[in-house]
C-alpha cells in the first residue's frame, strides 16, 4: 500500500454559477488524521463529495490509495460518514443493517452475510459502544449514537481511509470522546483520516494536521499553526477562538 492516500490536485468543483472548490490542493498520507475547517459553504462537503467521487471536479484530479475514487469504492477503501442532513432516518433498517453494509463490497451479488461479516459488525459495534441498540431502527438513536453508528460501519468495512463530514455536530461529549478515541486507533492502525468540524478547540487533540478551506486550501500544516488566530481570520474573518465565540 503507499503511504500517499488522497491526493487532490488543482480540483474545481462548480454548481452553475456557484464556485465551491477553486483549485483544491491536499495530500493526505496513511496513518494522519486532518482536521477540515472552514466557514460554512467555504466547501467542506465539496471536497468530500470529490474524493469519494460523487461530485465529478469541473477539473483536477483527485487519486485515491493511487487510484480513482471509483477504484476506491468498489474496493471498499474509503468510508465516508456523511452529514446527518444526507440521511433518511425513517428508512427502515436497523443500526446491524447499516454496519452490515460496510460489508456489501465482499460480499459477491448475492449480499448474503458469511459468519465473518457478523463477526466484523458486532465487533465494530462493541467498539463503538453500540452493542445493546444493535436491532434499533437507525432513526431511533441519538445523533451522537447515529454518527457512532456510521463510525462503526466504517471500521466493519476495513476502509483504510475514512472520511468524516462533521461527526461531532450535535454530540455529547461521551460521544465526542469515544469517536475521537476510536479515530486515533483507527489511525494508528493504518487509517487516513480526513474529518470536518466546527469545534476548533477540540482540533489539536484530534488531528496531527489542519486544513483551512475557504474554496481554494488557504493553508495545510500543523493545527496549532493554523488556528492561530491571524491564519482563522483569514477564512472567517474574525477572532473565532475569542471568548465564547467559537463557531
Ligand atoms: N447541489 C448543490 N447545488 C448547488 N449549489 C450547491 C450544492 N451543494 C452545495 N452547493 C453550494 O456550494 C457551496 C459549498 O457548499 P458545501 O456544502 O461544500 O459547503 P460546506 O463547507 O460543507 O458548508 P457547511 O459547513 O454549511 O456544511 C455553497 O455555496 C453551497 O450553497
Amino acid at each position: 500500500m503507499s503511504t500517499q492516500a488522497i491526493t487532490v490536485r488543482d480540483v474545481t468543483v462548480r454548481y452553475g454559477d456557484v464556485l465551491a472548490l477553486d483549485r483544491a490542493e491536499l495530500t493526505l498520507n496513511h496513518g494522519r488524521i486532518c482536521g477540515l475547517i472552514g466557514m460554512n459553504g467555504s466547501g467542506k462537503s465539496t471536497l468530500f463529495k470529490a474524493i469519494m467521487g460523487l461530485v465529478k471536479p469541473d477539473g483536477g484530479t483527485v487519486t485515491i490509495n493511487g487510484g480513482t475514487p471509483a477504484q476506491a469504492r468498489k474496493s471498499a477503501a474509503i468510508g465516508y460518514v456523511p452529514q446527518s442532513e444526507d440521511v433518511d432516518w425513517a428508512f427502515p433498517v436497523s443500526v446491524h443493517d447499516v454496519v452490515m453494509m460496510g460489508r456489501y463490497g465482499g460480499m459477491g451479488w448475492t449480499r448474503r452475510p458469511k459468519r465473518s461479516d457478523h463477526v466484523a459488525v458486532n465487533e465494530a459495534l462493541e467498539r463503538v459502544e453500540l452493542t445493546e441498540y444493535a436491532h434499533r431502527q437507525i432513526g431511533q438513536l441519538s445523533g451522537g449514537q447515529k454518527k457512532r453508528a456510521f463510525v462503526a460501519r466504517g471500521i466493519a468495512q476495513n476502509a483504510n481511509i475514512l472520511l468524516l463530514d462533521e461527526p461531532f455536530a450535535g454530540v455529547d461529549k461521551r460521544s465526542e470522546a469515544t469517536i475521537t478515541r476510536l479515530l486515533r486507533e483507527q489511525a494508528q492502525e493504518g487509517a487516513a483520516i480526513l474529518v470536518s468540524t466546527h469545534d476548533l478547540h477540540a482540533l489539536p487533540a484530534l488531528a496531527d494536521e489542519a486544513v483551512l478551506l475557504m474554496q481554494r486550501v488557504l493553508m495545510h500544516g500543523d493545527p496549532k499553526t493554523v488556528l492561530r488566530p491571524e491564519n482563522l481570520a483569514l477564512a472567517f474573518g474574525l477572532d473565532v477562538l475569542g471568548s465564547g465565540n467559537d463557531s
